[in-house]
């Protein structure tokens, strides 16, 4: 593995480590090992991205550090120091798919909701939902439902159900995969900003190296059959961000630049 940066200037504990991580799915007839060796730690409050070609195993890391997943034996997985063995409270999920994971037939507030119901009390859950939507610029749409919400919206309330959470870590897989370019942008941004207020850690898989470049602290590329970290990429770029002043920066198109290079080695190396 290649590591492009030195580590961070603040020593702060990891919200993940993983070492000599292997994952493979068994079929009836064959067993296709996915990730192999796979070992990084992710920083509290870090956001970083995972990067790779389709089908290298991005999602099944993603799942794994869900706890949805098990690993081979033998491979450590830790959140907060601890083995991860189920889903660890703290951590909340997005994924691509907003249409299929809310509830159609429930407002956004009780989409939003549901993850509190008998948890806490009616007072606590309508504040957190209150919330939540605010955080993703929805506060005025919580008796709308979700059939009523662009694509974007609904993105939103997925995320929105997620914070409601009060997540520690968020894992995002390719949230904004399906949505226009303006959409996207609208809600990177908005990410952005429910990182910095809410502190959370953000584990985001995409595609898209712009994406990438412009939201992390750090980028890792997956490469290989099966796949292990190639390469990690500290992005050394000025928070806020912005759409506009941080793209034109020359260390965000050399930052771009180090990230398509990586890609484009890995993928030739495979
Ligand atoms: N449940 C499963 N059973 C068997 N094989 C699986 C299963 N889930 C994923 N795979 C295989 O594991 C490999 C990695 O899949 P994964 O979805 O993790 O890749 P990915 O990098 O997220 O892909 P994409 O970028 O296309 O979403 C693929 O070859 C896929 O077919």
């Amino acid at each position: 593995m290649t590591v492009e940066a030195t580590a961070p200037a603040t020593e702060t504990a990891d919200a993940f480590s993983c070492s000599k991580l292997f994952v493979e799915y068994r079929t009836r007839n064959k067993v296709l090992r996915v990730l192999e060796d796979v070992g990084f730690s992710c920083a509290q409050g870090e956001f970083l991205s995972i990067l790779g070609p389709s089908g290298t195993g991005k999602t099944t890391l993603l799942r794994i550090l869900a706890g949805l997943l098990s690993p081979g034996e033998g491979s450590s997985v830790r959140f907060r120091g601890k083995e991860i063995t189920g889903p660890p409270t703290g951590v909340g999920i997005v994924f691509q798919n907003y249409a299929a994971s809310l509830l159609q037939w429930r407002t956004v507030e009780r989409n939003v909701a549901l993850g509190l119901e008998g948890r806490t009390s009616k007072a606590e859950r309508d504040e957190r939902v209150r919330e939540a939507l605010e955080l993703v610029g929805l506060a005025d749409r919580g008796k709308d439902y979700p059939w009523q919400l662009s694509g974007g919206m609904q993105q939103r309330v997925q995320i929105a159900r997620s914070l409601v959470m009060r997540p520690e870590v968020l894992l995002m897989d390719e949230p904004f995969g399906a949505l226009d370019a303006m959409t996207k942008m609208q809600l990177q941004d908005e990410l952005l900003k429910v990182a910095e207020v809410t502190g959370a850690t953000v584990v985001f898989v995409t595609h898209d190296i712009d994406e990438a470049v412009y939201l992390s602290d750090r980028v890792l590329v997956l490469a290989g059959r099966p796949a292990t970290v190639g390469r990690e990429l500290r992005i050394d770029l000025p928070r806020p961000r912005d759409q506009v002043t941080t793209k034109e920066l020359p260390a965000y198109l050399a930052a771009r630049h180090r990230v398509y290079e990586a890609l484009r080695a890995e993928s030739e190396a495979q």
